[in-house]
């Protein structure tokens, strides 16, 4: 389609080479004048302005098309990949910066494409074809005019320079106003309550400068340079009109070929300034392609591998002997962890110990530096990661309710559906039915942006339906009750139980509820697996945990 498209602008643009030679012999023929030649030739005229018309529509329309699909594509393929790519990736990169690679980069690669390229195609075959029609017409007025339009490019090749340099901060600019405008708005509650609004509005004040400034650069460029273009077309049509008048009144060329040198003059004016500015435009584009490109040359998470089938989902998640560090910082050092299927398994130890991180481990969210993942006595890395993250399901301390309804949450990133019966009884489960009979519209409730119209206590809950939904063979609860009254946490902890009965029970969790009845704890602290045991074995063995039970009951 947009081979054809092109197709049909370069057919226009051959229509549009020889209608002045037609316009030229009417006049030399005197044509227009005899009456019936000249309505002949008006018609003649006519057809081919309104074919031309039409079939230059045709070709913007196909080219222009087939920009939309190249920009959805991009578009598609950028998102695609950022959300295969490995967390580490997210944790240095800004999601609004990268919204507006997925967003205006995209938009530039589409103009290009789009516009530049058909634009340029037909302009290069404008000015061939039209210099060859001059040539054979008049050979000193084709040098004339050859002479003429390199002014032209005088002008418009240091405005392509000065437009590049600044397109180019201005993608910079607008990357970073987007970035703080999405995080602004996501985040306005923090922003009010820690009176940061001027911290905010000042950054946003910033970019919306920066971006002025560079926008005033291109009207002075354009404010000088188009009553410049206009002042070097006059002058060319002038000297073309002086020159050429000469010839015509001392008989050496026809008032015909003058008209149409100055029509052809006309037609030749926007295709040279394209051609003038092709060169920025195209070093726009490729600044947009290198940032794209690099987004693109990140290697995804690799999602090969066996899947895991149910047999196998009743082996021990085991970590070996595990180093990780977050880049330089070092989390944790030679830790070994078993989690027997079925039982409920405490991660405790002080803030920052590194109990998330061993989570983030085992759902494999990073890979582990040295030592194994093993699920039974196979290593991790042998099974397709999506399978392998389709054993846990998660209750985290972050918000992870989408905006939506309540209903949205709780199918998030279910394969099945579930039927109305079974949504009923994960909501009873998690305590929740009583919240939503009082909701006006139930569960077609929208909850807002990161279910902002829900509270702390029912946020927890929904993910903890979401959890119950899901039946994977492993539930991980990091910090999952400290929303909860202790009425709340006592019915989620009784819900928990019946739910975790033949499944296994990952918790990180502070409160000693939480804890004191797992069939097993891990106690972290300084990097590493201080000892494990039950909560009466380390009360006896560990004189650390002891302190925490003492500070928890505090
Ligand atoms: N994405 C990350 N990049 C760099 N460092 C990180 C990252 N996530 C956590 N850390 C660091 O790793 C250490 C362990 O963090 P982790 O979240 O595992 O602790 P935790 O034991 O779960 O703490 P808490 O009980 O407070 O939630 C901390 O020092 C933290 O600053």
């Amino acid at each position: 389609m947009f081979v054809m498209g092109i197709l049909f602008s370069l057919i226009s643009t051959l229509l549009n080479i020889v209608l002045p030679l037609i316009i030229r012999n009417a006049i030399d023929m005197r044509k227009l004048i005899e009456n019936k030649m000249g309505i002949q030739v008006l018609l003649t005229i006519g057809s081919l302005l309104i074919a031309s018309t039409l079939i230059t529509a045709m070709g913007n329309f196909l080219v222009s098309r087939e920009g939309d699909r190249l920009i959805a594509d991009v578009r598609t393929k950028v998102q695609t990949h950022l959300m295969h790519l490995p967390t580490s990736f997210f944790d240095n990169n800004l999601s609004g910066q990268l919204a507006s690679r997925v967003i205006n980069d995209a938009s530039i690669l589409k103009n290009f494409v789009s516009v530049t390229i058909p634009a340029n195609i037909s302009s290069m075959f404008m000015v061939i074809g039209t210099l060859f029609v001059l040539v054979t017409l008049d050979l000193k007025m084709t040098i004339l005019i050859c002479f003429c339009f390199p002014l032209v490019f005088l002008i418009m090749v240091p405005i392509g320079k000065i437009i590049e340099r600044y397109s180019i901060k201005s993608q910079t600019e607008l990357s970073n106003l987007t970035e703080t405008t999405t995080e602004s708005l996501r985040n306005i509650r923090p922003v009010k309550l820690n009176h940061a609004e001027k911290g905010v509005l000042a950054r946003f004040y910033r970019y919306i400068q920066n971006l002025y400034h560079i926008s005033v650069k291109f009207d002075e460029v354009f404010s000088i340079t188009n009553p410049i273009q206009t002042l070097v077309s006059y002058s060319i049509i002038l000297t073309l009109i002086l020159y050429g008048g000469a010839r015509v009144t001392n008989g050496t060329m026809t008032l015909g070929t003058l008209v149409s040198f100055l029509i052809y003059f006309f037609q030749l004016t926007n295709p040279i300034n394209s051609l003038a500015v092709f060169y920025s435009d195209y070093k726009q584009a490729i600044g947009a392609t290198q940032k794209i490109n690099e987004i693109m040359s990140i290697p995804t998470e690799d999602d090969n591998g066996l899947v895991i089938s149910g047999r196998q989902e009743q082996n021990p998640l085991i970590l070996k002997n595990v180093y990780f560090a977050y880049g330089q910082h070092e989390v944790l050092r030679n830790v070994s962890l078993r989690f027997e299927q079925q039982k409920k398994i405490a991660i405790v130890g002080p803030s920052g110990a590194g109990k998330t991180t061993i989570i983030n481990i085992l759902t494999r969210l990073y890979p582990i530096d040295k030592g194994e993942l093993l699920l039974g006595k196979t290593p991790a890395y042998k099974y397709k990661l999506s399978s392998w993250r389709k054993l846990f399901s998660i209750v985290t301390q972050e918000n992870s309710i989408l905006s939506g309804s309540i209903k949205d949450n709780l199918l998030f990133g279910l394969d099945t559906k579930p039927n109305n019966t079974e949504i009923n009884h994960a909501l009873n489960v998690a305590n929740l039915s009583s919240d939503i009979s009082l909701m006006p519209r139930g569960i077609s409730t929208i909850v807002g942006e990161q279910g902002v119209k829900l509270s702390g206590g029912q946020r927890q809950r929904l993910q903890i339906a979401r959890t119950y939904l899901k039946q994977t063979p492993v539930i991980i609860l990091d910090e999952a009750t400290s929303s909860l009254d202790s009425d709340s946490e006592k019915n989620i902890l009784t819900s928990l139980e019946r739910l975790s009965k033949d499944r296994t029970v990952i918790s990180i969790a502070h409160r000693l509820s939480t804890i004191v009845h797992s069939d097993l704890i891990y106690f972290v602290d300084d990097h590493r697996i201080l000892a494990c045991g039950t909560h009466k074995e380390l009360l006896a063995k560990l004189p650390e945990y002891k302190r925490f039970v003492n500070e928890q009951k505090l």
